[in-house]
């Protein structure tokens, strides 16, 4: 399969994740069709499309006539099977590696068996996410980042089985919707969580231990060593769960020195998950 033949892509999840990818594939003229589990999900991922796709018109990057096309490429839905015709498959619902093997599964017997299924995981092993499947040559990570439609990274992580045509077709698609790609082995965290949760976690430690407040916290980091948001503002942009979730994953796999700080615990116990629920360390209306 060669990038020409995707016209229609999936997107599992329309989330934070999930509904970034959905904009950026849709802007650069593939047909999505975004699947979650409940309606209210679905909407609330075209709305945030809406949202953005209104920020980018204020700042003169499209225009409306571009505005209403891309919406007139994406199809919400809680139906899997929807997904039927598409070609290729960009998977962005939870953080769990129960859920993610399930969706494969079933996506192993709705889609065609040359269809590419992407995960865009944090930290799990896809190779593990492709054991689910018969078709693991087909299985790939594509790690988008945060916010998928400002952000120009991609990193394409290589499952133990996947194919030498899929890593050519994702690395092709990324470049096809603006971004900028890297290549990482399916080794935990990949490259830039590996890196990016130890110093999140610390900063949340520092904060916790008393070190300074959370806004000096992160204005340090910012002014100190030139990042665009310190690691607490970070974390709330990620969303607590996800970092929580990230960071047990690489403390299993890679030693305790990866363990996810206390406080972050306890802010997901108690619902606060950063800027998608309203509250993490900072206040969002
Ligand atoms: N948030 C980030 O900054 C970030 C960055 C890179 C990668 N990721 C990864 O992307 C994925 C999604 O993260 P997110 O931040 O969008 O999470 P999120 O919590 O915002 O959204 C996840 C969505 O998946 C949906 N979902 C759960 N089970 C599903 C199923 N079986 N079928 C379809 N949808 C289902 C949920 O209802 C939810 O709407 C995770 O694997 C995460 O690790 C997140």
């Amino acid at each position: 399969m060669t990038i020409e033949s995707v016209e229609r892509i999936g997107v599992i999840g329309a989330g934070t994740m999930g509904n970034g990818i959905a904009q950026v594939c849709a802007l650069n003229g593939y047909e999505v069709v975004m699947r979650d589990i409940e309606d209210e999900f679905v909407e609330n991922g075209i709305e945030a499309i809406d949202d953005s796709l209104g920020r980018f018109v204020s700042k003169g990057r499209i225009d409306e006539s571009e505005v209403e096309a891309t919406k007139g490429r994406i199809t919400g839905t809680t139906d899997l099977d929807d997904l039927a015709d598409c070609e290729l498959v960009i998977e962005a619902a939870v953080e769990k590696m129960e859920v993610k093997q399930e969706i494969f599964a079933d996506l192993e017997t709705v889609t065609d068996e040359d269809v590419i299924l992407a995960t865009n995981t944090s930290t799990l092993s896809i190779t593990t996410i492709a054991s689910a499947t018969d078709r693991e040559e087909r299985v790939v990570g594509l790690h988008f980042m945060n916010p998928v439609p400002i952000m120009e990274g991609v990193e394409v992580v290589v499952g133990e089985k996947t194919g030498a045509e899929t890593i050519d077709l994702v690395h092709a698609l990324a470049t096809d919707l603006g971004k900028t790609t890297w290549e990482s082995d399916d080794k935990p965290g990949f490259v830039t969580n590996r890196i990016l949760m130890p110093w999140i976690n610390e900063g949340i430690r520092a904060y916790d231990e008393g070190v300074a407040s959370k806004e000096d916290i992160d204005t340090g980091m910012e002014l100190g060593t030139n990042v665009p948001m310190g690691p607490l503002t970070l974390a709330d942009h990620i969303g607590l769960d996800i970092c929580l979730d990230a960071s047990e994953t690489l403390s299993e796999e890679l030693g305790d020195r990866y363990k996810p700080a206390y406080l972050l615990k306890r802010k997901v116990d108690a619902g606060d998950l950063g800027k998608k629920s309203g509250a993490g360390f900072y206040e969002y209306d």
